[in-house]
């Protein structure tokens, strides 16, 4: 005897059943079959509505019920291909809705809709759909036997939740089969009777149960729960797209699974089943030569720990405390029974060690009556002070992880916890049996999505970590580096297992984001041109608000808002990768608040492109300090213009056109007195000597100007004028350094806590003296680098390499 079920999908329609029937026709070739199968998908939720809305006095469920009875009348004209077999079920069924609208109108009438009256509404769902199924078999001429579950399945009155009695069960199974010789039964899953006979319910997806049931009472040689998915699979695959089938699952595994929340199978299912050592496999109607699931004593170790994550949604934790429960034996016990009073249903259970809490997981809309019980059960110990009142905590879930294997594998909770730490995502409470089948974390129910994926990833996906990019600033910078991600995702995705998505690109006009999956790398400019604009903070809050696993903002502009967006971002986990330089050269304290944030909130704030554009000079002094070296001097050419500039100048033309040529050739700011006054160059000496760990301001860093007074005044062509007026002075300076034999360069300088920057005189052989182009070179003096310094050198500027630095920063973040 084999048991097959078939859930509501796969009866959902005539074409739907047509494969249910070839199916049960390759069974019936093994032996006989019981065949449990739910209402055509759908119904029941269509028959709550309408008993809902009678009940409330709303007339639309007659429109419900005529639109069931249509696509039932519609299933069973296509499935019955003679007129005869349909003059024959036609009328049973209209017959069946006629009854369902008296039983609606009565609810109607008495504006009540009580669970007995509930379950007898619900009931017609299996009934239509399991005596259309065996008209469907005797049209084909299959003899198959209608078994009424209600005669079978007795439970007590629970109604709605019935629960199953074994013993009146198995007889009254046993006596059926003997009275009904039929290879094949057709049973409805879900409804059975009490005691009285009045119809009861097993529970939403309670047809997987009946089928368990019935396998277990007939001694079945095997149960099939056929679904519209191949097996369990690792994850909810309507959470996590990477999800995938099973293999082999132990009982308890399943058991567990399906207790936290995979729907693909109704959690009592599993006991009556591993009771008689009945092997179960879940298989996929609509994909039948695939192997699905089998669940089993022993399955064959796999190398997965974990065998499967799930996760259950409207979750409160209570939380009761007080000095008052300390070394007080009972408190537990009489909180569990209140609740037990009150028919609630405890989910999930910690307590300290300290025993001054214990906190317990509910449904949430059982938390008015758990407040009620439990305040009244401690009224006296919190009137006493020696209790709080129960403090609720609703719009949580929980996410578990589970496996046999995960015991004999120390460290899954630190991969649990880090993998979740690093998103963001804050766990509220933890259980983990001492079976250590289950570790269970509660999580904010916005939360579900993101942890359910990160931990698939890091349980499942070894083969590759998706990181989605949120780029601020597509411009000469951000183009190249657009280019550069279009060019490399997919050696990223085999070398290095990383999945990096562009999620969105905004400027200050137009924001163009993904919906899923990223976007289009080969057509964004356009799709951005089309795009609509999303202010500074909007795209704050979307980056916010997608809540995706590892996040990075990349800020590729010079824009002193876009910094303000760092903080709020970073408190939400979300890494930070920027050129702009200022948020790292803002007051001390906000740079330090920005490092602290992502110290906190486990995640990166990188901004190497900061100083030399892609040279590793951030990094460099990190891993200088980082090892306990100690940075005493640092000496710089940071500024490809001023490199240029004075690389150039050797009197023959005049200071003027030079620094005019520097301009024309995309060297300098649009206005050249930032480059030449020198500020640029004191914040990028400032962030390093922060990243050497000195507490300076950018008042600190003193600037000698090289350029008289009056050129700093007025506008940028009262600039040019006043160099030529100030030849002189440029000439002057030049012959002093080349009278020596030496050449001017603009040097930051760092010296023991002091910073400076201001033309020096180079002489030859020196470090400095020898810069091309726009070379940028930093000289590291530490202790360990005493005589000779550790060098840093090669160009400091160009949009290409700019982009390839920011590009680096993008993999030290997403390699967390
Ligand atoms: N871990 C999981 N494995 C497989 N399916 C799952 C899991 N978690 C949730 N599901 C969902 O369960 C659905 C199947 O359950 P259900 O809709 O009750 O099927 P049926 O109507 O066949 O009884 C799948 O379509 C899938 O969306
Ligand atoms: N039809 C019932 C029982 C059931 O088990 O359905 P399904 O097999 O489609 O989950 C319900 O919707 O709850």
């Amino acid at each position: 005897m084999q048991v097959l079920k078939f859930g509501g999908t796969s009866v959902a329609s005539a074409e739907n059943i047509e494969k249910v029937i070839a199916i049960v026709g390759q069974a019936l070739a093994q032996g006989p079959v019981v065949l449990v199968v739910s209402a055509l998908g759908g119904t029941t939720d269509a028959l709550i509505g309408a008993g809902r809305a009678a009940a409330a006095g709303d007339e639309a469920f007659r429109i419900t019920l005529r639109q069931l009875e249509a696509r039932h009348l519609t299933a069973a004209e296509a499935l019955l291909p003679t007129p005869a077999a349909q003059a024959e079920l036609q009328p049973w069924l209209t017959a069946q809705f006629t009854e369902l609208a008296l039983l609606a109108d009565g609810i109607f009438a008495l504006g009540e809709l009580s669970p007995r009256t509930l379950d007898r509404l619900m009931s017609y769902g299996e009934l239509l759909s399991s005596r259309l199924v065996v008209a469907a078999f005797q049209a084909r001429g299959l003899a198959a036997a209608w078994a009424d579950s209600r005669q079978l399945l007795r439970t007590n009155s629970r109604f709605g939740m019935a629960q199953v009695e074994e013993v009146v069960t198995e007889q009254q199974v046993r006596a059926f089969q003997l009275a009904t010789p039929s290879n094949l039964w057709v049973a409805p899953g879900f409804i059975a009777a009490d005691a009285e006979g009045h119809t009861t319910t097993l529970g939403r997806g309670g047809s997987d149960y009946t089928a368990a049931i019935l396998a277990a009472a007939l001694g079945a040689e095997k149960l099939e729960i056929w679904t519209d998915v191949s097996g369990m699979l690792t994850a909810d695959p309507r959470l996590v797209r990477a999800a995938r089938p099973i293999a082999h699952i132990s009982y308890e595994e399943a058991m567990e699974l399906s207790h936290f929340g995979a729907k693909v199978l109704y959690a009592p299912t599993v006991q009556p089943v591993r009771q008689r050592g009945i092997p179960m496999w879940i298989k996929n109607t609509f994909a039948p030569q695939d192997f699905g699931t089998l669940v089993e004593v022993a399955p064959p170790p796999t190398p997965n720990v974990v065998r499967g994550l799930s996760s259950i949604g409207n979750l409160a934790l209570l939380n009761l405390e007080g000095s008052g429960m300390v070394g007080v034996p009972g408190f537990s016990a009489r909180l569990f029974a209140a609740l037990a009073r009150a028919r609630i249903n405890v989910v999930l259970i910690t307590q300290s060690s300290s025993e001054h809490s214990i906190c317990v997981g509910v449904n949430e809309a059982d938390v008015p009556a758990a407040q009620g019980v439990v305040n009244e059960e401690f009224a006296g110990e919190i009137s006493a002070g020696r209790l709080e009142p129960l403090r609720p905590e609703t719009g949580l879930a929980i996410v578990a992880l589970v496996g046999e294997n995960m015991k004999n594998h120390p460290g899954i909770s630190g991969r649990l916890f880090s993998a979740l730490g690093h998103n963001g995502v804050n766990i509220r409470a933890i259980a983990q049996g001492a079976s250590e089948r289950n570790i269970s974390t509660v999580i904010r129910a916005s939360d579900v999505r993101k942890a359910i994926n990160v931990l698939h990833e890091e349980f499942f996906e070894a083969t590759s970590k998706q990181v989605n990019l949120f780029i601020l600033g597509p411009g000469n910078v951000g183009g190249k580096l657009l280019a550069q991600l279009a060019q490399q995702q997919a050696y990223l995705r085999e070398k290095l297992s990383l999945d990096l998505r562009v999620m969105a690109i905004a400027n200050s006009r137009h924001s163009l984001v993904s919906e899923e999956g990223g976007l289009d790398l080969r057509t964004w400019p356009e799709d951005l041109n089309e795009a609509p604009k999303l202010t500074l903070e909007e795209f704050t809050q979307l980056i916010i608000s997608k809540n995706l696993r590892n996040s990075i903002f990349v800020d590729v502009t010079a824009n002193p808002a876009a910094a303000d967006q760092y903080a709020p971002l970073l408190a939400k986990s979300v890494a930070i990768v920027a050129c702009n330089k200022v948020a790292a050269s803002a007051a001390y304290a906000s740079y330090r608040h920005l490092k602290q944030l992502a110290q906190d909130f486990n995640t990166k704030y990188l901004f190497e492109t900061n100083v030399g554009a892609a040279l590793p000079v951030i990094g460099t002094l990190g891993d200088l300090t980082r090892s306990g070296d100690v940075v005493r001097r640092m000496q710089a050419v940071l500024s490809g213009t001023l490199n240029f500039v004075f690389n150039n100048y050797d009197g023959s033309r005049p200071f003027a056109e030079v620094v005019r040529q520097a301009q024309a050739e995309g060297y300098t700011e649009p206005d050249p007195r930032l480059d030449l006054n020198g500020s640029d160059v004191a914040r990028k000496i400032l962030i390093l000597a922060r990243e050497a760990g000195q507490q300076l301001e950018m008042n600190d860093v003193a600037n000698e100007s090289f350029l008289p007074p009056s050129c700093l005044e007025g506008d940028v062509p009262a600039f040019y004028e006043q160099l030529a007026v100030h030849e002189p002075h440029f000439r002057a300076l030049y012959e002093a350094a080349a009278s020596e034999g030496k050449r001017l360069k603009f040097v930051a300088q760092y010296t023991d806590g002091q910073a400076a920057v201001g033309l020096q005189q180079i002489p030859p052989g020196h470090d400095l003296y020898d810069l091309r182009g726009k070379d940028n070179v930093v000289l590291f003096y530490t202790d360990r680098y005493t005589d000779q310094p550790l060098v840093v050198k090669g160009a400091g500027a160009g949009a290409e390499v700019t982009a390839s630095g920011v590009f680096a920063d993008i993999i030290r973040a997403a390699r967390l």
